[in-house]
């Protein structure tokens, strides 16, 4: 059993929007007695942390009684690659804020995500000064990958600023969402070209965007505006065909490439044999579309619209597929996606599906489901369940050791896992919170324990934006297989003009 022996406080606590919080403890803490588990090994062994840091990892490690300690097995805390905190989509705002949606997550044992900015009429620079405000609430750190939605010489400019001076290192073009956020080919070749030369990963929401709106006007003509219309209007064969050619094209400008929520066998595939980076969702691990399909009409009206989401959850069978691929290696990490609506906001569409905002949760409940759904089942480790929740984020977005790991140097992200404890009302995975078979019992954001007993202690404003630098690992090598490419053209032939 893990027990903390005595903690100390500083500042006040307080309340916003029915959370509260305790003060934070911030001190020098020392995780004794248990295991040290990260991604490339697990090892007896106990972690000093002094300011937020990590100074030592050896077994035995002596204190004095200023020293607060907790007698745990510590893994690094969850980094979700994928939220849409306070995003204005679909022609509403989602609900969960940066205070919020940080609060959830790290009562779940997530210490870190990446949020997506999008621009502001379409300047980069815009957006993220407004994203940096409404990230002035944040209570968990943070970092941004950024949104292009269209090409010209200025947002070539600023992705350069982005980069070089505002700790951007991932761009995100949705091949989906006719008429607001889809880009063709060209602007998604220019700016992979781009991302290319600046050591930038491009991402894609990969789904045939002029597909799925023949798709839903299909559906429209069918009379089926219902919620299963959503699924229907937009099946698997439309998210591989993205996947394929966003894959294809990064292939042909040779530069890395990371396919967001990865849905469906069919794209799966793609994506094992290409060697590009691949990410499930849980709602997409765990969650089948058998909900959509529900006779009760009360069934069907609450559940449906909770389980609306682009792409969509597919039916039973892809699942376990994605979660076969995520033990293999195909799959790389797991975020969530999370992009909150309420129900009324849901209800937007009970005459047309087109018109539900599109999202799920899983911010708070990400660590859970894939410790329950891959490390429980045995299709994963300990060490491979570190990897795939926190440390391979960490390198693929190049803030590794910063973060992912428990090691000397890093930042105190920590957390001490134990069985469930959730607080949700409403939630894509509502039937499994009683069976979670584990639960985050202390969470710790560097060096200062913000989750313990069920109450958050921090407060809006101690989150801290990381900044992300190019040329992650991803990148390595690439000039070289340049060149290959190059000398492999035999071109241009050195003609030379014969007499006449
Ligand atoms: N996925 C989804 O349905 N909502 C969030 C926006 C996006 O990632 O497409
Ligand atoms: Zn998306």
């Amino acid at each position: 059993s893990h027990q903390l022996m005595c903690e100390v406080g500083t500042g006040n606590g307080g309340s916003i929007g029915g959370i509260s919080w305790l003060p934070a403890s911030l001190s020098k803490l020392l995780i004794k007695g248990g295991t040290v588990v990260n991604a490339h090994r697990q090892e007896r062994g106990d972690v000093y942390v002094e300011d937020g840091i990590i100074v030592a990892v050896k077994p035995n490690i002596k204190v004095g009684d200023e020293v607060m300690v907790l007698d745990a097995t510590g893994m690094p805390g969850g980094i979700d690659p994928h939220t849409h905190l306070d995003a204005e989509f679909m022609g509403t705002v989602a609900v969960d804020d940066f205070f919020s949606g940080q609060a959830a997550a790290l009562a779940g044992g997530t210490t870190m995500h990446i949020d997506f900015v999008h621009p502001v009429n379409g300047s980069l620079m815009s957006g993220f000064e407004a994203y940096e405000k409404k990230a002035s609430k944040s209570c968990m750190d943070y970092g941004f990958h950024m949104v292009i939605r269209h090409w010209d010489e200025s947002v070539s400019k600023e992705m350069e600023i982005m980069v070089k001076e505002n700790g951007i290192n991932s761009f995100k073009f949705f091949m989906v969402y006719k008429g607001t956020f889809m880009v063709d080919d060209k602007v998604l070749l220019r700016g992979m070209k781009r991302c290319k030369s600046l050591g930038a990963l491009a991402m894609v929401h990969a789904e045939n965007g002029d597909a799925v709106f023949e798709g839903q006007k299909r559906m429209i003509e069918l009379g089926i505006t219902v919620p299963e219309g959503h699924a229907l209007s937009r099946p698997p064969m439309l998210e591989a065909e993205a996947t394929m050619r966003a894959i294809r094209l990064a292939s042909f400008m040779n530069t890395p490439l990371y396919v967001v929520h990865v849905m469906c066998i069919d794209a799966m595939e793609e994506i094992a044999k290409a060697r590009k980076t691949g990410e499930p969702v849980v709602s997409g691990l765990v969650l089948d579309d058998s909900k959509l399909w529900d006779p009760d009409f009360i069934t069907a009206a609450k559940q449906d619209f909770r389980y609306v989401m682009s792409p969509p959850i597919r039916e039973s069978g892809h699942n376990k597929a994605l979660q076969a691929a995520l033990s293999t290696g195909v799959l790389h990490l797991v975020g969530t996606d999370h992009c909150t609506f309420s129900s009324s906001q849901k209800a937007f569409g009970i005459d047309d599906f087109r018109k539900i905002p599109n999202g799920v949760n899983g911010i708070e409940e990400r660590m859970h489901l894939v410790w329950d759904t891959m490390v429980e089942s045995s299709q994963i480790s300990v060490t491979d369940y570190v990897r795939i929740t926190s440390t391979e984020c960490a390198r693929i977005f190049n803030i590794y050791p910063r973060k992912g790991a428990i090691l000397v140097g890093s930042d105190a992200d920590i957390i001490i896992f134990n069985e469930l404890r959730n607080k949700s009302k409403i939630s894509s995975f509502e039937n499994q919170y009683e069976f979670f078979q584990g639960k985050v019992e202390v969470t710790i954001s560097r060096g200062r324990i913000v989750w313990k007993d069920d109450e958050l202690k921090v407060a809006p404003g101690s989150g801290k934006y990381i900044p992300m630098p190019p040329f992650g690992f991803l990148f390595d090598g690439i000039e070289k297989t340049d060149a290959k490419l190059i000398s492999s053209f035999k071109a241009p032939v050195h003609r030379f003009k014969s007499d006449v």
